[in-house]
Order: C-alpha cells, then structure tokens, then sequence
C-alpha cells in the first residue's frame, strides 16, 4: 500500500483563502485558464492520448444555454415510459477510453465505478482505496454497502458472466448471450490503477473540518489533496482527472494547482462532475439519473475532456440529461442542490411545530399533500419528521455558508445556516415530547429506538438523526435504550454510538437487538425514527424490478444478439420476469457463482443471528410485550396512528397536534 507525503506547503490550502481575489466578482473561467496557462490551446496531452486528437470539437460550451433543453418527461414511476425505450438505438461507443480509476471505493466511488463499468464493458474499471477492509468487502459476497441492486451489478461487470441461450416465451427463437468478460476491479493499488488510467474520477471523503481554521464548518480537502498529489505523480500525460467528491468551489483549480506544481510540462484537464445520488436509492438514481453536470474550463482542451467524459455516460444516459457548464458553476450548483432540497425539509419541519402547538387538529402531512399537489412545489421532499441526517446535507450547508461568510455575505450565510437551526430544534423538540410524556423523567425506564440508518434503504449511520436522539434521551439516564435497525449491523450501530461522548455507564445502558421483538419487549415507549417500511407493519414498497414493468414486448422481440447492451439486457430480465420464467434476480442465468466465503466470515455469522431483515413489526404483539401505556413517538410518520390507536397505543407523530389515543 502506498503512504502519501505531504505535498508542498505554498499550494494549500486554495480555500478560503483565494477568496480575497476572488470576491465580490468571480472572474469568468475563460480569463482564469488563459491565466493559468498562457498560450496553452494545444496542450501536449493532445499528443499523449489519442482520443484528443480523434475527438472532433463538437462540444457546446456549456449547456447553460446550448445544449438541447431538458424537457419534462414521462416517469418511469407513473408507469408511462420504459427506461428501455431510450436505450435503444444504436448505443454510442465511448470514444478511446480503455482503463478509467476511481480514487476512494466509499458510497459514491464503489457505486459509481460498478455502473460505469457495467454499461461500459469495453472498458476496465479498477477502483482503489487505502482502507484493505473496505477493499476486501468489496471482492466478496458481501459488498462494503447495502444498495438495492448493487451486488448483481457488481457481480456482472467484476466477476463477469457465462455464455447464455436464452429461450422465453413469445421469441420465435433463442437468443444468445455471449459471455461477458470480468471489467471491474477493487485494490489498494493506488499508483498502478493511477498510472494506467485515461480517466481518472476522485471520490474520497470531504467531511466538515474538526479543528483549525473553519472548524465546524469549512470542507477538509486534505484527502483530495493526497489523492491529488498521487494522481500528479503517477498519472500519464493526458490524462482526465475528474473532480467527483461534493468540493468547496475552488476545487478544481486548486487539483489543477497541485498538478501544475509536480508536472509544470504537463497538462491534465480538470473536471467537476458532482454526484447526485441518494443513499438507498443509490444504483436506481445512477441507473436513471435527473441529470449528469459535468463542468469544465471553457477552453477547446477543456470542452474536448468534456465530451470525451459524456460519452462515457451517453452508453446509457440521454443526451439531454447531460448538462454542461463552466467548472465552478458546477461545484457551486451541487452544493446549492443540497443546500436547497434540506430548505424545503426545514420548512415542512418548521410548519409541522405549528400544526402541534396550534392545538385545532392541523396535520402537517394534510399540508404537505395540498402544497405538494402544486407543480410549482412538486411533493417531494416535504416530509415532516425527526429532521435529515446523513453525511451530505449539514456538510454542505456549513460549506456553502462558510463560502457565503468569507465573501463577507454574512446575511446569506445566516439564512442557509437557519436550515440547520431548524433541524437541531426539531430533533431536540423530539427527544423533549418523549421526557415530558414519560412525567419529566426516564429513570428505570426502558426505551426502545426503531430504526438507526440516517434513511430507509441503507445501512449508512453517518450523522443519523438517531444519534442525537439517542444521545439527549441518554442525559435522562434510562434503564436501558434498545435499538434495532433492520439494515445495520450491531458493530455499525455501536461505532457510531461510541462517538456520541456519553459516559462509559450511559453507554452499557445501550443495548444493540437483532430483533424488534426484543427491542421493544418491556418498554416503556417506542421511537421510529428511521422510516423502514417493515415499521408500518403491512407489505408495501417496491423494488427495483418494478421499473421494468411497461416496458415493450415488442423490442424485446425484435432482439438481436449482435447488439446486446446491458440496458437491453436489463430489458430481457424485465420480460422474463413478467412472463413468470423466474423471478430471481438473475432470471437469465447469466452471473458466475459466487465464490464461498471462508467459514469465519463474520457477515455470515451475523446474518445467520440476525432476523429476517423484511420481517415486519407486527403491532398486535407490540401490545402485549411493551408496557403501558404503550407509548409510540413516531419520529417519521410511517405508522397508521388510528390504527395504532385501535390496537391500545397512544401515538404521537410530527406535526399532528395532540395525541392519537
Ligand atoms: N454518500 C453519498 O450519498 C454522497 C452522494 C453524493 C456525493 N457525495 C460526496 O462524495 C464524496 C465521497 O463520499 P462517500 O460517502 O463515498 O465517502 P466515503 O467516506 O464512504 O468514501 C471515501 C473513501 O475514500 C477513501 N480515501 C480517502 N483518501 C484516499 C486516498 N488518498 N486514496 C485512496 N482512497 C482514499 C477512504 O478510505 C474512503 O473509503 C464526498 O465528497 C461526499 O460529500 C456523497
Ligand atoms: O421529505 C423528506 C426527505 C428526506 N428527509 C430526510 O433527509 C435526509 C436525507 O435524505 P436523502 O436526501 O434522501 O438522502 P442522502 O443520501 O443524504 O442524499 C442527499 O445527499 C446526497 C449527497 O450529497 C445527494 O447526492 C443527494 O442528491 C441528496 O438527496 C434523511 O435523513 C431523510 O430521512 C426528510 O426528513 N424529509
């Protein structure tokens, strides 16, 4: 494994304190590069990597204004549209790309990296990172991260796929899968994966700094930084480096800096192309982005990276979802995407402490529903609750602020940080309701927590909502907390409570269960707080199979083996399915076996403890094993109250006026 120096200490940090120059008026990115690079229009990468020179300058600067309009269409939810009806079509080849590296195999980069090399099988996707564990989980049975969909994904382009004839009903014949061969690879080998790539997409962590200059609300780049300098060192002239982890804006040039500084004869175009997806929705949100923003120097070196980056992705992704603009708009607009979507969590949460105050039955989900239904507003987004978690959204905040104070914007910086505000308040409300009902005072009680992830759908615990929950129910000092979550494992819900700061008493106080069963048994109330559908206590939600549904029988007919892409694979699963052949996740038969795991993997010790990740809490028996009066704080608002109510609990959700009971 390789060890990072320290790089030169004149080229750090660019932020904040390129600021100065830069406030007040941004000059545009056209002037920035001539500056930087004077007289640079053919750069020597041009000479390096041959589809510089192949790639006919078609792009348009930036799709701000001229790249063709994103229209509304059709969801695939709504059931009117298939994904597959775009897919067809002669698929676009990716112009001279052979080897792509990801730098960081965490939420984003792992992935990321598994879609890309899925729908791109001409290319080898090799991912690295320094964490050996994270590696290793990686190339086994059971990945680093829970996504729906994930593993067959990887299970296809990284252990690739066997030779298959494919008979269903309603094809006049057969049709003939050729194998597929293995085109993605996970490693701690940083500098070889580097030096052999053409593209390079850096993905590692960029958390809130801890101590220093902007503790508590400034970006720590050092891990780019170190990945940089890496990159620098090792890369091949020509190569693409692109900008993936959410950046301070800035970033980019400070990666070009760093680049200039070890290889002043070299050039590398730098790219910003931020990451949208949501956890637990990850590999559906990269399968079928809103939008790929890609930003770059507005320069012909800089538009040719870009084009050669979109082609990567037009494999599979309309070209009117791929977005072009000038490098820091695009920084700028993820954290804004951010910024924006938690604003509209805080309003709902600031109106749901009006509805419970108000005292005259105002339900902040009736407000939702109404304001939702206007198109201006749209319905997503605006579900009241315990507040938003996660490692994305105060990160980004505290960034975008912290941006807005070092350009002296101090009343910008104030509204956003009022985002934030609003989420502390509704949290700590919360955790107040449950100590007041409880008569001011959890001694020798026992509470049980429902749910820990920061969301459905993942067994991501970073900055979860639970956690400060948890921690301001601990100050009470209850018999015992008990938590489950049906999505993480023990040893992930205990990390993270250990770095709460609570004392060594208050923490044996906690226990982790593998069931709800035990969970709630002999509490004196419950809490959801993560939105499980397995919380609701009836069959609902679907998977991602169910996108599939409407797609044409008639394309899958008029198949033909010569022209598979994954898309119309993908497709021929879809059909498959609903022609009731199979309804596994492999109804081809495509995937290899997996390998076995070795007899002390511990994920299958865990597994085989634990309960049934689906199985439903079953609120007729939560009567008889908790204690009365039977206590529900529905943090989420995923169970039916009257429901609830008619089973003996009394029920308290967010922004629903008084009790349910
Ligand atoms: N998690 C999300 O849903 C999400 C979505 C969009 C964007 N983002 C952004 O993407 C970036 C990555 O987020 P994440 O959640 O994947 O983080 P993560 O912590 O899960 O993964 C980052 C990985 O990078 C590795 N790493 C750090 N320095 C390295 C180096 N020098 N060389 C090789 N590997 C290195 C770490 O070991 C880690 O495994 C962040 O900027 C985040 O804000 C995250
Ligand atoms: O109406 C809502 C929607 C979400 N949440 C909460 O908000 C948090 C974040 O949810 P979500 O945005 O779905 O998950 P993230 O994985 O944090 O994704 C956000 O952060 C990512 C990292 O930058 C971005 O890529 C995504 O576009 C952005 O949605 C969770 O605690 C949710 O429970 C609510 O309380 N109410």
């Amino acid at each position: 494994m390789e060890s990072f120096d320290s790089g030169p200490e004149k080229l750090r940090p660019v932020l904040p304190l390129w600021h100065g120059q830069l406030s007040r008026s941004l000059p545009s990115t056209q002037s920035m590069d001539s500056a930087l690079s004077p007289g640079d229009s053919t750069p020597s990468s041009c000479k390096a990597n041959q589809w510089f020179r192949e790639t006919p300058d078609t792009s348009p600067p930036s799709s701000g204004t001229g790249s063709p309009e994103l229209k509304p269409e059709p969801s695939v939810e709504d059931g009117s549209v298939s994904p597959v009806v775009e897919s067809i079509g002669s698929p676009r080849v990716s112009c001279g790309v052979k080897r792509i590296c990801f730098v960081g195999a965490g939420f984003v980069g792992g992935p990321t990296a598994a879609v890309i090399a899925f729908h791109n099988p001409q290319m080898v996707v090799d991912v690295v990172d320094l964490n050996e564990q994270r590696i290793a989980a990686w190339n086994s049975a059971h990945l680093p991260i829970h996504e729906d969909g994930l593993l067959k994904i990887v299970r296809t382009a990284r252990d690739g796929t066997v030779d298959t004839s494919v008979s269903l009903p309603g094809l006049p014949q057969p049709i003939e899968l050729k194998a597929r061969q293995p085109n993605l690879t996970f490693s701690v080998n940083v500098i070889e994966a580097i030096a052999e790539a053409d593209v390079i997409f850096i993905c590692v962590n960029t958390p809130t700094k801890t101590h220093g200059l902007g503790a508590g609300s400034m970006a720590d780049v050092s891990a780019i930084e170190s990945a940089t300098r890496t990159v620098a060192k090792n890369a091949r002239e020509g190569t693409i480096i692109v900008e993936k982890s959410t950046v301070p804006c800035g970033t980019a040039r400070m990666i070009q800096n760093i680049l200039r500084y070890y290889r002043p004869e070299t050039n590398f175009e730098v790219l910003s192309n931020p990451e949208f997806l949501a956890e637990g929705t990850a590999v559906q949100n990269l399968m079928r982005p809103d939008r790929i923003l890609i930003g770059s120097a507005q320069t012909l070196p800089g538009l040719r990276a870009v084009s050669v980056l979109r082609d990567i992705y037009a494999v599979w992704v309309p070209a009117a979802r791929i977005v072009t603009v000038n490098t820091f708009s695009s920084e700028l607009a993820k954290l804004v995407a951010n910024a924006m979507l938690a604003q509209r969590i805080s309003s709902i949460n600031a109106v749901s402490a009006i509805c419970e105050e108000i005292g005259l039955g105002a339900d902040v989900d009736d407000v939702s529903l109404a304001i939702g239904q206007d198109a201006r507003l749209g319905p997503k987004f605006i579900q009241a609750g315990v507040g938003f978690g996660g490692s994305c959204f105060e990160k980004d905040i505290l960034n975008l602020a912290y941006l807005a104070s070092e350009l002296h914007l101090d009343v910008v910086a104030e509204y956003w940080l009022g985002v934030l505000r609003i989420n502390e308040y509704q949290r700590q409300r919360f955790a107040r309701n449950i100590v007041r009902e409880l008569n001011g005072s959890l001694r020798g009680k026992k509470i049980a927590v429902l749910g820990f992830a920061f969301k459905d759908g993942t067994n991501d615990t970073r900055n979860s909502i639970a956690v400060h929950v948890i921690r301001d129910l601990a100050e009470e000092m209850p018999r015992e907390i008990a938590i489950f979550d049906p999505g993480c494992a023990s040893a992930e819900i205990m990390e993270e409570v250990q770095k709460i700061g609570l004392s060594q008493r208050q923490v044996e106080n906690i226990k982790i269960c593998s069931s709800w069963r035990s969970c709630v048994q002999e509490a004196s109330a419950v809490c959801v707080l993560t939105p499980w559908k397995q919380f609701r206590g009836s069959r609902v939600g679907g998977s991602l199979h169910q996108h599939h549904k409407s797609c044409d029988d008639s394309l899958v007919r008029n198949f033909s083996d010569a022209s598979s892409t994954e898309m119309k694979i993908l497709d021929l699963e879809a059909y498959a399915r609903r022609n009731k052949t199979s309804l596994s996740e492999d109804p081809l038969g495509r995937l290899k076996p997996l390998s076995p795991c070795p007899e002390a993997c511990s994920y299958c010790r865990f597994n085989l403890e634990a309960t049934n990740e689906d199985e439903m809490v079953d609120w007729v028996d939560v009567v008889s094993l908790m204690l009365e009066p039977r206590l529900v704080f529905d943090g989420r608002n995923v169970v039916d109250p009257l429901e609830l109510q008619g089973l003996g609990f009394r029920v308290r959700g967010v922004g629903k006026g008084s009790w349910v009971c």
